[in-house]
């Protein structure tokens, strides 16, 4: 089978002349070979590129029987992972499943209910979801690569503890399931001496491309989803995206015509969407090409909308504000599922016209009239339309997107497949919670919240200091200043600042009175230490 997803740009070629697209075509040759020989930067994780048709069929099918087994013993599967750990998982399971599966009666569910934690730090997220656990049986995923990210680390230990006060610790350890690397770090150690059972994350797949691996799949497949169709379905995609000429393949041409708006101002890409099923899966894609991509300063900055809702709140900035802006559909050309709008025999709202009109019908024409205003308005848009929402073109779609990325990164010259930017978040948290190594750090951020709190810039502590002009200033970073003054340097804050002028006030003050013989008596020169 041929995945038949149609990418059209026609509504962005006025903005993107044809000598310009024939430019990149080079470019795209040198990009594919990159990917395909393996020669670019980041070659170590292009494992991804034929993960369709490689993927471990055993440990595929440990995936499926681990799947039946929480189905069949648990009421809600916990997902903990944060970032490319989860975020794949989480947007297929709303595309293909029920909009809210996690609330139709047992008898109208395939699957467990299955929350996701251990994305975030919130202790009021984590208290609710275990309300929500209150009398029922659980199963943990755990998946993430490293082992030691602070999120999920911190979830993972609150909900096996309350597993196992739950079952006790042996019975607790049949329903934690891990997926980390397969030799290394934390969580594979862990499993190890436990006995969890245990699903890899492969060395050569980063963390948002890992969604068509064990990351994806376990969570996939206990949702009940069809997971044979999402791997042929990417399989196939990998197969037509191979072609390495611009004009035979739509998911270069997607990477050509971004990189040509990026060259031309367009610095954020809206991901657009008139399903709300859609959500996860923009929250995924920005995932994707913002670490892939937001490097070396450079980088389309990737952001989502979901429409029609978002039209009655970012619609106006979209149509009339800054024009650094170009949108992506991601469209779905016949709905799951359709109804007809209905007749009101006193027509108060003037919408009779629509009786009997499909709702997909109106979506539909929400979509043409948007598309046609914001381009008049400036901004390019471009088309990927999949003709179903069905487990094999959700699979195509993934492979594209994650195909044109990599094309993409190679196209701006980053790197895409490491993300260096991330860490240093991480490295200040670590050090502000007073983790063992990072004393140091901690000292000297400590001093920058500190100093932060009496910033002011240079212009406003002279102002404010009412300083002499033969004061040079100068702000070294935030909140502290460096001011020169007769050959002496000093490094402060505005409170040592004031109190240095202060001094100086008084000893002019001083040199004044000495010069007309009024010393005052309680006037002391104080020795600076
Ligand atoms: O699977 P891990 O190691 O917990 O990492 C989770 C996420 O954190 C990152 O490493 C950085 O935020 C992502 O690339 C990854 O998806």
């Amino acid at each position: 089978m041929n995945q038949a997803i149609r990418f059209d740009y026609s509504n962005a070629r006025t903005f993107v002349k044809p000598h310009e697209w024939e430019q990149l075509a080079p470019a795209i040759g040198q990009a594919h070979e990159m990917l395909h020989k393996r020669t670019g930067p980041g070659r170590d994780y292009l494992g991804w590129v034929d993960w369709p048709e490689r993927y471990d069929r055993a440990e595929y099918e440990r995936i499926r029987q681990a799947a039946a087994r929480i189905s069949s013993d648990s009421d809600v599967l916990l997902v903990i992972g944060i970032g490319g750990s989860y975020l794949g998982a989480k947007a297929v399971l709303d595309i293909l499943g029920h909009s809210f599966y996690n609330l139709l009666p047992k008898s109208k569910r395939r699957s467990p209910e299955i929350y996701f934690v251990g994305n975030n730090i919130s202790p009021v997220y984590i208290s609710h979801l275990m309300d929500v656990l209150e009398g029922k049986d659980a199963s943990i995923n755990v998946i993430s690569k490293s082992g030691t990210t602070t999120e999920p680390a911190i979830a993972f230990r609150l909900f096996r503890n309350w597993l196992e006060k739950k079952y006790g610790r042996e019975k607790a350890k049949e329903r934690i399931y891990i997926t980390t690397d397969k030799s290394r770090g934390a969580l594979k150690k862990l499993a190890d001496e436990e006995g969890y059972e245990t699903f890899v994350i492969p060395d050569d797949i980063g963390g948002r491309y890992s969604v068509l691996t064990a990351v994806g799949l376990l969570p996939i497949a206990v949702s009940g989803a069809d997971m044979d169709a999402l791997m042929q379905g990417a399989a196939d995609a990998r197969e037509q995206y191979m072609v390495m000429d611009l004009h035979e393949n739509p998911c270069y041409q997607y990477a050509a015509i971004r990189n040509a708006l990026y060259r031309k101002g367009k610095m954020v890409e809206l991901l657009v969407s008139y399903e709300p099923q859609f959500r996860f899966f923009a929250e995924w894609w920005k995932q994707l090409f913002g670490e892939s991509e937001g490097k070396d300063g450079k980088g389309i900055f990737p952001a989502s909308a979901e429409f029609s809702a978002d039209l009655h709140s970012l619609g106006q900035y979209i149509q009339d504000g800054m024009r650094h802006l170009f949108e992506t559909t991601v469209s779905v050309t016949k709905p799951a599922i359709d109804m007809t709008v209905q007749g009101d025999p006193d027509d108060v709202d003037g919408l009779n016209f629509l009786t009997g009109k499909h709702m997909g019908f109106v979506n539909k024409k929400a979509f043409e009239g948007t598309v046609l205003a914001h381009v008049a308005g400036g901004v390019p848009n471009l088309l990927i339309e999949i003709p179903e929402a069905t487990a094999y073109h959700v699979g195509g779609l993934i492979y594209f997107f994650e195909k044109a990325c990599g094309i993409s990164g190679y196209l701006l010259g980053v790197n895409p497949f490491d993300q260096p930017g991330v860490e240093a978040y991480k490295a200040n948290m670590f050090a502000l919670l007073g983790k063992p190594g990072y004393e140091e750090q901690k000292a000297e951020l400590e001093a920058r919240l500190r100093d932060n709190k009496t910033y002011l810039t240079v212009a406003e502590t002279a102002a404010y200091l009412e300083l002499p002009e033969t004061f040079i200033l100068e702000k070294i970073s935030q909140g502290r200043i460096r001011a020169v003054h007769d050959g002496n340097e000093y490094l402060i804050n505005k409170d040592q600042f004031k109190h240095h002028l202060e001094e100086m006030r008084k000893l002019r003050e001083y040199e004044e009175a000495a010069r007309h013989e009024t010393i005052p008596e309680s006037y002391d020169v104080k020795d600076e230490d």
